[in-house]
């Protein structure tokens, strides 16, 4: 080959495959508008065109494809589609057809982006779920939460002399990170037996969380392109911290909760007893387990522990947010919980039991309100179609595509929450009125694959926001603006990095 042959060669191919990729883009894009199986459900046709459309919403302007789809809903109606392969449902009504105890809707590709395979949260198939989930019931029961309730009031404990401190010494706490870190503290020191002591550290685990929040966007790129996740994740970690600082905290993550897995097994191959059971001792135990059951490997463990960890940090964190700034932000509010507290809790030094907060109808409507607006999880809850197909709102939906629903669409139906952006206790006091809202309100899932945190978030809710409330009744709140409360998608809701976080101020 002469050098004008190699260097025509050089122009050609990269053309040729330019204009390759380029026709399989239009070939693609063409099928998936008209020939499709989903081809008939309404939605813009660059979505069902192509995933690009998503992939922009989530990187561009904040991860914000959930807002847009509540928009492409209010265009489209009730069925959304909102990639090639997915439907987006907004009435609640088909909420409990696809999450309810025993569904077979299994979880979509999309929770392969998490790279924690293994852990209950991610795995897919109904079948090997059930197993998994009935080890891990037992932890997270509500008899075990009131049990160790205890690891709760502690950090309630620390809440109040940190608050103290900061007031006595003229300053403002914030709270948007001691909220996050009791959550991390009680999930570390309940599941782990280990704590983190984030509500120890000067920052009040500031670094710990920018970290978490930093992860985000690898999830929806590993989405987009799963064939990234193996090779990002397969490098060693001070060439991935290297290339790419979030995959190398991804690395090192899993690597911490790989050695506390580690150790565990350890001790209990070699007979130490834990001075508490950890959930990593409740799942290697093969005690009380369905027959299929298989004892995790450490790297198996290692999955569940860091889900467990994610799932539980900034959801609690943005529901106590959401509700103390509600409520120190609004007199009346603030007024009326510290009515119903001072008659319960006379003593402001007494420790406030859970289950009697729990009696309280008003701080209770509080906590739901503060769970509707924080969304819990805002994003979709993407579920494979069983066998056989479905129909929503009379449209046929054929086995094998997604479909999904999400708590910032159902959280803002108007026709179970009037005025669904105001924070609004009242709404939830009459008890007929409660029940039938009661069915657009989801912030934990519903069903099998449901939160199974839930009681344990709960108990965190009560005793941090009761004690909070009852023990610092002049406290007062900086200003925040919607933009601070608004929430970048990687599927927990973070709040943007430049936003301004909550902090109160006040006097003891
Ligand atoms: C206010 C706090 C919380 C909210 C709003 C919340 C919300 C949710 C939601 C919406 C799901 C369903 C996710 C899906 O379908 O993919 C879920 C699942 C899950 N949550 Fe929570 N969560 C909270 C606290 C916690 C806590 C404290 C834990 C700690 C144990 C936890 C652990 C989990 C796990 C392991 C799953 C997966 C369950 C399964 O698939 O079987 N969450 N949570």
């Amino acid at each position: 080959m002469n050098q004008l042959e190699g260097s025509s060669l050089a122009v050609v191919l990269p053309v040729a495959l330019a204009l390759y990729f380029l026709a399989s883009l239009v070939y693609t894009a063409i099928y998936n508008i008209f020939f499709h199986p989903l081809a008939h459900v309404p939605g813009p046709k660059l979505a069902g065109a192509t995933y690009l459309y998503q992939t922009y919403h989530c990187f561009v302007g904040g991860s914000r494809y959930y807002v847009k789809i509540k928009k492409l809903h209010d265009i489209y109606g009730p069925l959304v589609r909102i990639t090639p392969d997915e439907v987006h449902l907004s009435d609640p009504d088909n909420y409990e057809k696809i999450n309810y105890v025993g569904s077979k809707y299994g979880k979509s590709a999309l929770y392969d982006a998490f790279g924690i395979g293994y852990s209950t949260f991610s795995t897919r198939s109904p079948e090997v779920h059930r197993i998994r989930r009935g080890a891990l019931n037992p932890f997270f029961s509500r008899k075990m939460v009131l049990e160790l309730e205890n690891i709760v009031q502690i950090r309630a404990e620390k809440l109040t002399t940190l608050v103290k401190q900061a007031f006595s010494a003229g300053k403002a706490l914030n709270l948007h990170y001691a909220f996050r870190s009791i959550s991390v503290d009680v999930i570390t020191d309940y599941a782990f037996g280990q704590c983190y002591d984030l509500l120890d550290r000067p920052d009040l685990g500031e670094t710990f969380f920018d970290m978490v929040q930093g992860i985000g966007p690898t999830m929806w790129l590993f989405m987009q392109w799963p064939g990234l996740q193996k090779i990002a994740l397969g490098m060693p970690p001070a060439i991935a911290s290297f290339m790419s600082p979030p995959v190398g905290q991804v690395i090192q993550l899993t690597a911490h909760c790989r050695k506390q897995c580690a150790a565990v097994k350890e001790a209990m191959d070699s007979g130490r007893a834990e001075t508490r059971p950890s959930i990593f001792q409740a799942l290697l135990s093969p005690q009380e387990k369905d027959v299929d059951y298989v004892i995790p490997t450490v790297d198996d463990l290692k999955d569940e522990a860091y889900s467990v960890l994610a799932a539980s940090a900034d959801t609690t964190g943005n529901a106590m947010t959401v509700a103390a700034y509600k409520v120190v932000s609004n007199p009346e509010i603030f007024a009326k919980v510290k009515k119903e507290l001072e008659a319960e809790f006379p003593d402001p030094n007494e420790r406030l039991s859970f289950v009697r907060l729990e009696t309280l109808p008003y701080l209770s409507a509080v906590i739901k309100e503060g769970l509707r607006l924080s969304f819990g999880v805002p994003g979709r809850l993407p579920r494979d179609v069983p066998e056989g197909g479905a129909t929503f709102n009379g449209v046929f939906i054929p086995a094998g595509s997604v479909v999904s629903m999400s708590s910032w669409v159902l959280h803002q139906d108007p026709e179970y929450f009037p005025d669904p952006l105001k924070f609004d206790p009242d709404r939830w006091l009459d008890p007929k009125e409660a029940r039938r809202i009661d069915k657009a309100f989801v912030p934990f899932g519903k069903g099998t694959r449901g939160c199974v945190g839930m009681p344990l978030a709960y108990c965190e809710l009560y005793v941090s926001l009761g004690t909070l409330f009852r023990r610092f009744p002049t406290m007062k709140s900086n200003v925040l603006t919607p933009a601070d409360l608004v929430y970048d998608d990687y599927f927990s809701g973070y709040h943007p990095t430049s936003a301004t976080k909550f902090h109160v101020t006040g006097s003891i």
